[in-house]
């Protein structure tokens, strides 16, 4: 199979052309070409205008080209005929005028030659691209690009968002910092020029559940640079905190589903140490990283033709009437025809005596569960130490102060912020994950509203972060653990993202998410006496666009 592959989302004009003998698998028979012709602006970030004239220019060009290597391959197989079996393009998402280009590109291709024509989400070629080339089953993906930011698993036909950005693109963040410095799109690269060359500065770190943000960040760098603070050291916090973050929620995620492979997808996925510390998170708890070539992680037609042979192979292409654009297209909107059912990244663990959590190690000693943060040596020894000691503190203390509001939690035996370990009581039979029920849900939506009605969020209400059932003599009870990311806030927006936390959670982990979810939501508004705000703030968060 042969197909001619389309990319035009923002800055790549490129066109590919992916040959394979078996589009499910990646073979040593594999050829792709890409020819890409990139737009530079002369001065800022990209104009959407200035981007689409460029489109406009190169599209046809690149794609001539692909199409007279198609027939070279075809001549050279002996093949006299059409050259290509169909055309994939990226549909979305990305920038209108830009789309628009390449959607007319494709269609006019795929009526020339009478092939059939496939639309190919952006966002879920850039993480199918190293699931293809890596042969892993069913990876966490993490998408580090330059307009996104979300880490993903397959489940029940789709890519679920397991978490994301709460504002900008990585890639978007960099290059805004780099601007106000001064220096010319895109900034990424020269940041890890220059970061090279720096000492750790210590800026914002914000991860909730798995989502995270980079305005706090963004703004502290700036304002750093602004106070004297030498731009390579601001280079180099950037890098530690930013790629910490991401590697963080990766593992989080990973903890979460119980899956053991993450591959890595993106333009920002080409830089060394975002590469690095994703590879020694996975050694360190024997996990399988994959990160693709940077020919495959930048924006490129290879990962387009790639993602479109094998939706080809599924019969998933598209009448020419309904191959409209899509600039808002998101990851987990696409029906995902080229996987069965029974892949799923969620993999169930039989019982341990010790778990690798997320950002600590338990072990169950009889009644008592001693966890401990282990140091992470991805991250920056003061990072690593500051997140340590804070979270074991704050655990502690808020885990203590939720069971004072009535909240079911683990007795606390000991704490010691300085080896970051806490002893525990052992509660309940199994995690929420595994005993799914709408009245245990229910349980979860009333405790959130009164730690809320307290003045403070849990900060990581997932499924896994809820204990179940009864254990020996104690009755079966919902009972909220893992209280590290909590903090005192009043705010409804605060209090709505403990809602959306364990909303996607439940995504990733529940057959039928949006009953249990209803479950929790009734709960909370029957307990909590701020409901109104923090459902407003919760369609506010969930209507910016970014979440479904
Ligand atoms: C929708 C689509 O148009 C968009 N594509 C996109 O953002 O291009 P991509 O090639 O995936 O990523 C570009 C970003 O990747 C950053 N980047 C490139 N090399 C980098 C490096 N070595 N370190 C950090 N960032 C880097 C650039 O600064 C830029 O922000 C997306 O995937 O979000
Ligand atoms: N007090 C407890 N009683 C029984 N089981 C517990 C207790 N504390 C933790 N566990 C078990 O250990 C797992 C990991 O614990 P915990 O969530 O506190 O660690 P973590 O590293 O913060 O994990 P994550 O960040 O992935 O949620 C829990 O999902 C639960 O199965
Ligand atoms: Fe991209």
């Amino acid at each position: 199979m042969r197909v001619l592959g389309i990319e035009g989302t923002a800055w790549a004009a490129s066109a590919a052309v992916f040959e394979t003998p078996d589009p499910a698998r990646a073979t040593d028979d594999d050829h792709v070409f890409i020819e890409t012709d990139a737009y530079a602006p002369e001065s800022g970030g990209i104009h959407p205008r200035e981007a689409a004239e460029h489109m406009g220019e190169a599209i046809p060009t690149v794609v001539e080209t692909a199409i007279a290597h198609a027939r070279e391959r075809a001549a050279a197989a002996g093949e006299n005929g059409v050259p290509i079996d169909a055309v994939a393009f990226a549909r979305g998402p990305g920038l209108g005028p830009c789309l628009r280009i390449v959607g007319t590109a494709a269609r006019a291709v795929a009526q020339r030659f009478d092939v059939p024509l496939v639309g190919v989400n952006h966002m879920v070629a850039h993480l199918e691209v190293g699931r293809h080339r890596s042969g892993f089953d069913s990876p966490v993906c993490l998408n580090a690009s330059g307009a996104n930011a979300h880490v993903l698993g397959y489940r029940n036909g789709r890519y679920r968002v397991l978490g994301e950005t709460m504002d900008t693109g990585v890639g978007n963040a960099i290059d805004k910092f780099t601007r106000h410095v001064g220096w010319s799109h895109p900034g990424g690269p020269k940041v890890e020029r220059r970061a090279r060359e720096g000492e750790y500065h210590e800026l914002p770190y914000v991860v909730k559940g798995m989502d995270f943000s980079f305005s706090g960040i963004m703004s502290a760098a700036k304002q750093a640079v602004d106070d004297g603070v030498p731009v390579e050291d601001v280079c180099r916090g950037m890098e530690e905190t930013i790629f910490a973050m991401l590697t963080e929620v990766s593992e989080r995620a990973l903890s979460l589903t119980g899956a053991d492979e993450l591959v890595l997808g993106g333009g920002v996925g080409q830089n060394d140490r975002l590469q690095g510390m994703l590879a020694e998170m996975c050694d360190q708890r024997g996990a399988d990283f994959f990160a693709p070539e940077d020919r495959f992680l930048r924006d490129n037609a290879g990962m387009i033709a790639m993602l479109g042979a094998t939706m080809y192979a599924a019969g998933d292409t598209v009448p020419i009437a309904d191959s409209g654009i899509d600039s808002n297209f998101r990851p987990d909107e696409v029906a995902v025809t080229w996987r069965g059912p029974e892949e799923s990244v969620d993999r169930r663990r039989a019982a341990e005596t010790e778990v690798q959590g997320a950002e600590a190690t338990v072990r169950f000693e009889g009644d008592r569960v001693v966890k401990e943060r282990v140091p992470r040596s991805y991250r920056h020894p003061a990072l690593d130490e500051r997140l340590r000691t804070e979270r074991t503190r704050q655990e502690a203390r808020l885990t203590s102060e939720a069971r004072r509001n009535g909240v079911p939690t683990p007795l606390i035996r000991d704490v010691d912020p300085q080896e970051a370990r806490i002893v525990f009581q052992r509660v309940g039979g199994a995690d929420l994950r595994e005993g799914l029920s709408a009245s245990r849900v229910a349980d979860v939506g009333r405790w959130l509203a009164r730690i809320h009605d307290a003045g403070f969020v849990h900060g990581d209400p997932t499924t896994r972060n809820v204990r179940v059932g009864a254990r020996g003599d104690r009755p079966d009870r919902t009972v909220l653990i893992d209280f590290g990311l909590g903090y005192y806030t009043r705010e409804a927006e605060d209090h709505a993202m403990d809602i959306h936390v364990l909303a996607q959670s439940l995504a990733g982990t529940a057959d039928d998410p949006e009953t249990l979810l209803s479950a929790a939501e009734d709960a909370y508004r029957a307990e909590s006496e701020h409901a109104d705000a923090v459902f407003a703030s919760l369609d506010d968060i969930e209507g910016r666009g970014r979440y479904q």
